[in-house]
């Protein structure tokens, strides 16, 4: 099992390429099924996640292959089979957004129930209620999702009773091919809903009102190939910055999109760092400690989730006392026991961490939990004295296009390596 060994000491300084990101290249990906002609996606990141999705398509009898760095070909005209296996979902959860396109193409989808995972319950009820409510015949039998629909979904209005991103992506995939409007209500209005609505509105679909929590789909009988790129990665642009941050270093995030990152940089400023901006970098320079910070994560624009484990370890080294409030997923501190054999003085009390900021972190080995906890102890490694192990990283080839080469050119020394048990 591969590893990370990390020793402390060096500021992080230079420049950093933002990849393609991961939760969006994921559901246009599978929103690659829609389309009756060959199409490309450039900034595409290669992660373990991507490799999964390729997998799933070509499963499916539809050809995806990487063309140049970071670009793939999609053909998704002789698409056979409707089955999503378990082996595949297993690994990976957004499998599911494979349920909408299938369902509006062919009228039938066979998907595995993804199950829970290290973060949270994660159900996907949202995704099965708003198909229903399109008119499709949806049971679940042997841990599968059946779903049918005797010719196209049907258009309607339909409420979500919580804000759920890939939710949202799954019917607005399905209603681009369904029979008239449908309305989505308490919509989920993050960065990669926007893109995922570009890129389906540039194969001819007519999605209006995305980024907002009201979105309305008129349904078309067929959608074509069109080329596209990716949005930058907001979540790894923030995790590189927290990283410069807690090392009080002075790097620039390149080929990135400020404008998804109001929340995060927002307290990165709170904390002390100071932040330039262009059309697509950011700047950061940290010249103090950080100052603690208090967070609170709840759906776009408010404070991502996914950036929450980074917070909290930016919280260990900094100076005073801060909360940080989970809203989204019950069960995302995972890190915490971690930080805490790294000498973070963190109290745990139901959805709260209370941080005490210390003077130093020590090294220790630790046990990587899943994707963002992973990027947390990475950064913790950073600055704890002594030589760190992260093990199980490969929860962090799921989302960080090689971590540990973009890291060592911002000078940190970080080696992979393949840890005997
Ligand atoms: C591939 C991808 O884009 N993953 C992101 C996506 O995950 P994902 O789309 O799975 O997360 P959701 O937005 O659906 O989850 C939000 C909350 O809604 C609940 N819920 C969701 C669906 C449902 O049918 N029923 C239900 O109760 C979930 O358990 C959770 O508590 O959004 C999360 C929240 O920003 C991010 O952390 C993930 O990185
Ligand atoms: C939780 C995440 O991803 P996923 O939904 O794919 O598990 C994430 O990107 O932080």
């Amino acid at each position: 099992m591969e590893a990370f060994r990390i020793n402390s000491g060096n500021k992080l300084h230079g420049d950093v390429t933002i990849s393609g990101a991961k939760n969006a290249a994921l559901p246009i990906l599978f929103a690659t099924i829609l389309a009756e002609t060959p199409l490309q996606i450039s900034n595409v990141p290669k992660l373990n996640d991507i490799e999964t999705t390729i997998k799933l398509l070509a499963e499916l009898g539809a050809k995806a292959s990487w063309s140049a760095d970071n670009t793939i070909d999609f053909d998704a005209s002789n698409i056979t089979n409707c089955l999503a296996p378990y082996d595949l979902v297993k690994t990976m959860r957004a499998s599911i957004l494979v349920l909408g396109p299938l369902l509006a193409r062919f009228g039938h989808a066979e998907v595995s129930l993804p199950g829970g995972c290290a973060i949270g319950a994660r159900p996907v009820d949202l995704h099965i209620q708003g198909l229903k409510l399109m008119g499709a015949d949806i049971t679940v039998e042997n841990g599968y999702i059946v779903a049918k629909n005797d010719g196209r979904l049907k258009g309607a209005t339909i409420f979500m009773d919580a804000v759920s991103v890939t939710g949202t992506e799954n019917l607005m995939m399905a209603a681009a091919l369904a029979e008239g409007t449908t309305v989505i209500e308490n919509a989920a209005r993050e960065p990669e809903i926007v893109d995922l609505a570009n890129f389906i509105n540039a194969m001819g679909g007519k999605i209006t009102g995305e980024g907002t929590d009201t979105l309305t789909i008129e349904g078309v009988e067929s959608l074509t190939g069109a080329d596209y790129a990716v949005m930058p990665d907001r979540i790894e642009t923030g995790t590189f910055l927290v990283a410069a941050a807690v090392t009080g270093g002075k790097i620039r995030c390149l080929n990135t999109d400020p404008s998804s990152l109001d929340a995060v940089l927002s307290k990165l400023q709170e904390a002390g760092a100071i932040i330039t901006t262009g059309d697509d970098w950011i700047g950061l320079e940290m010249n103090d400690k950080p100052k603690a910070v208090n967070i609170r994560t709840a759906p776009h624009p408010a404070f991502p989730t996914d950036m929450q484990a980074q917070f909290v370890t930016l919280n260990t080294i900094a100076d005073g006392t801060a909360t940080t409030v989970e809203t989204i997923f019950e069960n995302r501190f995972m890190h915490v026991p971690e930080l805490q054999r790294m000498g973070a003085n963190i109290k745990l009390e139901g959805n709260t961490a209370i941080s005490v900021g210390v003077e130093r972190l020590t090294a220790a080995q630790v046990m990587a939990t899943d994707l963002r906890a992973s990027a947390s102890l990475v950064i913790a490694g950073l600055v704890a004295s002594g030589e760190t192990i992260v093990d199980r990283i490969y929860h962090i080839d799921r989302g960080y296009q090689h971590i540990e080469d973009k890291l060592q050119k911002l000078g940190a020394d970080i080696k992979r390596f393949t840890i005997e048990k």
